[in-house]
């Protein structure tokens, strides 16, 4: 019998399979590992207490990004005196700590090579079709361009990761989104994206991969395929997927992690070509976009669901389709400081900010600069452009971009995540309003109180020129960006991304030697005694638990209000409770409880268990917020769907997630405000209303998670009970796919130079001190 035809998210789950569980939970071999400083000092301290090493440093690779000054590093001599604030540093200080003690691939802040993760990977061909690559961040989605499975996971997944290799998955459902037809002027792929999530909405993609095609998609760069799927994170997908295919092996080819030339790449790009989608393949959910219908787009609200074509206005709460979706809006217009009815290039704007993931390549930056060529940004306007690497950076200053920007009047830094989160001082005021390249408008996401507009880069610029939000097709004569023909001037020399790419790959550097117990470990790292990471420490059992629940009566609940940037900052999992939901228990400017947040008030300040409304937990892959909400005290929350990434890291801290219809959460909800105990009972699957109908509710948990739930199991052990399956899918992997046994780097510039490795723990201590490997 000829095999079902498969998508190509289901080739790339079947061939990393190591072990399948009858009930269908499956060990999945992850080929290429990113790490970075805000996910990883608690994975790694877990690793250290548990005795364990990380498994393939050769497919690791880590950078510093989102907590690093963007300012310049001319006067740059290492990080314990660069990165003023302390938390920061702290996070930087105990990653460059960690990648010696645990050997692995660093580009740190002395190195061209550093950036923001998720451009790193690719710029260096570590980002291949067809692997498995994971990062403890949501927008890991963005490697899905090059035909990857790759998505974001929690720092407990890290752990599991950096130890066996290995992560635990059930296979997804498939979703395809089919783009046809060539996009209209000043139109380009964050265009594509704004509109898609405005269709299916940011829990469109719940538990889903989506497989983005159609011929417009294949008519994009890689660069511009990157920016989708980076974004599918915020359709509410577990990933986004792109197949390979000649421009993808274009852009691949002589990357320095990247298969040989001959016959390694040869058997690579074989490989790759079998990789897309058979013709007939089932998927569960079908969406189909014309690109004639998409306009320049932007949001207006804080969830990236809320986009307007640029033509239009800002919606009333009026017209909202039922009264949740109402609420919403009239919440959301309110934190915007927007009035309904206002056209959308009548907002006026004090901040632009070209940067991000998920715009701050050298074609995005390129895009920017053909609007901005010539002109200068509006009177009383600050605008930052913040390359996504260093080497994106260099090749824009050969191009003469930088020139371009700066005589506009923007500001031209280094690069790192910047303002799209502000970790760094990059931040917005209250009150501020930016027009944004970046991924995400949630409340307070660039800076407490600050407001965001998301659009393409072409529309962030010509923003810029006017000081508002703006078409950009009025500035560039209905031409397409970057061919405006009133702007024959605008002559950029177009360099080759690949003549930065000058560092060889070796083996990556042998760990370091443990720091003998007797060391003070506290005085070497430089880090305050307060700040020393902790591990987990097993999983709560969770069986029964009867109490208060607390009736938050919101939909779209994302992890930057469970507990927003200033608190990831931490190397801890515990004492984060005072840090749950701070936007809104606390008064931003004065830090006072806010006497009417449901939180703030009693019995609910005690409450056990949360109701909400659909897509709780969605955005960032921060297991922050499960670690807030356990602190506080929560051990359940019951909700028509919980995000994926947050739903995992809830069931690895003991968190049950009682997913129910939206009838049932409604009268769980009704209970809740009577200020009723709820009995969430994970022995029977139900959720009960004791005190009122004594309603009961039936709830599935997949059994692998159930089991370790009602048990407290420690999955890593669990893992390595399996680890002859492990070694046997690595000997099978180096044999199929050689190209896969990853690298490190010969580093050859001053900066980037190989740090001696030194056995004797003490005194490596202080002789190593750069911090670039
Ligand atoms: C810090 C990290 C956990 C987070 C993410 O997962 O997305 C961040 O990158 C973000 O964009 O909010
Ligand atoms: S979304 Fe922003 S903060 Fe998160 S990785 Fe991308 S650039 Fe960094």
């Amino acid at each position: 019998m000829a095999a079902a035809p498969r998508t190509i998210y289901d080739k790339c789950f079947d061939a990393h399979v190591a072990h399948k569980t009858e009930d269908g939970t499956v060990i999945l071999y992850i080929d290429r590992h990113l790490v970075h400083e805000v996910t990883s000092p608690q994975a790694f301290e877990g690793l250290r207490n548990a005795g364990r090493k990380v498994r393939r440093p050769d497919c690791t690779l880590a950078t510093v990004d989102h907590n690093i000054p963007t300012v310049s590093r001319k006067s740059y001599k290492d990080s314990k005196t660069f990165v003023e604030e302390a938390d920061s540093r702290t996070q930087v200080v105990t990653l460059e700590d960690n990648v010696k003690e645990f050997g692995l691939t660093f580009f740190g802040l002395s190195d061209a090579r550093q950036g923001i993760v998720h451009i790193i990977g690719p710029e260096q061909g570590f980002t291949l079709p067809g692997a498995t690559i994971v990062c403890g961040d949501s927008h890991t989605s963005t490697h899905g361009a090059f035909g990857a499975l790759a998505f974001g996971i929690g720092t407990s997944e890290v752990e599991h990761v950096l130890a066996t290799q290995t992560i635990l998955q059930k296979k997804a459902k498939n979703m395809r989104v089919q783009v046809e037809g060539q996009l209209g002027p000043g139109v380009n792929s964050k265009d594509i994206i704004l509109h898609v999530i405005g269709i299916i909405g940011t829990a469109g993609g719940t538990g889903a991969v989506i497989e983005f095609c159609g011929s417009t998609i294949r008519s994009l760069s890689m660069e511009a395929r990157m920016s989708i799927c980076n974004m599918s994170i915020e359709a509410g997908a577990r990933a986004g997927i792109i197949a390979p295919d000649d421009i993808t092996y274009e852009y691949i080819k002589g990357r320095p992690l990247a298969p040989k030339q001959g016959p390694e790449w040869d058997a690579a790009v074989a490989y790759w070509r079998s990789l897309p989608s058979d013709e007939g393949a089932h998927y569960d959910i079908d969406v189909q976009v014309k690109a004639a219908d998409i306009p320049p787009t932007v949001t207006w609200g804080t969830s990236p669901q809320d986009v307007a074509p640029i033509t239009g206005s800002v919606p009333d709460p009026k017209n909202a389709k039922n009264e949740t979706q109402a609420k919403a809006w009239t919440r959301a217009l309110e934190y915007m400081g927007l009035e309904a009815n206002t056209p959308l290039d009548k907002i006026k704007i004090d901040k632009v900010f070209i940067g991000s993931c998920t715009n701050s390549r050298i074609e995005d930056l390129r895009q920017a600069a053909s609007i901005l060529h010539g002109k200068k940004v509006a009177d009383g306007l600050y605008c930052m452009l913040v390359p996504g690497s260093g080497l994106v950076k260099k090749q824009a200053e050969a191009e003469g971009l930088d020139k371009i920007f700066q005589a506009a009047g923007f500001d031209w830094r280094e690069a790192g995540c910047s303002m799209c989160l502000g970790m760094n001082p990059d931040q917005l005021q209250p009150g501020e309003r930016c027009a944004s390249t970046s991924n995400r408008n949630f409340e307070g996401r660039q800076g407490a109180g600050g407001r965001t507009h998301l659009m393409s880069p072409a529309m962030a610029a010509a923003a810029a020129i006017t000081g508002y939000l703006t078409d950009v097709r009025k500035l560039t004569n209905g031409t397409r960006v970057g061919e405006d023909a009133s702007k024959p001037e605008y002559n950029v020399q177009i360099t080759d991304a690949k003549s930065y790419l000058t560092d060889k790959p070796l083996p990556p550097p042998a760990p370091l030697k443990r720091v003998p117990a007797d060391t003070d470990e506290d005085a070497i790292r430089d880090v305050p005694a307060s700040q020393t990471a902790t591990a987990g420490g097993g999983m709560q059992k969770f069986t029964v638990v009867k109490g208060i629940a607390a009736p938050i009566d919101r939909a779209n609940v994302d992890t930057d209000l469970i507990i927003p940037k200033q608190f990831l900052k931490t190397i801890k999992r515990s004492g984060l409770g005072s840090a749950f939901f701070w936007p809104a228990r606390y008064d931003v400017k004065t830090g006072e409880p806010l006497a009417d947040f449901v939180l703030n008030q009693a019995p609910f300040n005690k409450a056990q268990i949360l109701v909400a409304w659909e897509n709780w937990g969605c955005g960032s892959s921060r297991e922050h917020a499960a670690w807030a909400m356990l602190d506080f005290g929560i051990r359940a929350v019951v909700a028509p769907s919980v995000a994926d990434i947050h739903k995992t890291n809830l069931a690895k801290n003991g968190i049950v997630a009682a997913i129910l219809e939206p009838e049932e959460v409604k009268e769980v909800m009704e209970a809740a405000k009577a200020k009723q105990e709820v009995i969430v009972d994970l022995e029977q699957n139900k959720v009960i209303l004791p005190e009122s109908s004594n309603k009961s509710f039936e709830f599935h948990v997949d059994s692998f998670t159930r089991h370790c739930l009602l048990n407290g199991l420690d999955d890593i052990d669990l893992t390595m009970e399996k680890e002859n399956f492990i070694k046997s899918f690595e000997q099978e992997r180096t044999k199929d796919t050689p190209w896969l046994d990853g690298f490190g780097y010969e580093a050859t510039g001053a900066a980037t130079k190989l740090q001696p490795v030194v056995d004797a723990a003490k005194s490596a201590a202080k002789k190593v001190t750069g911090t670039d490997w």
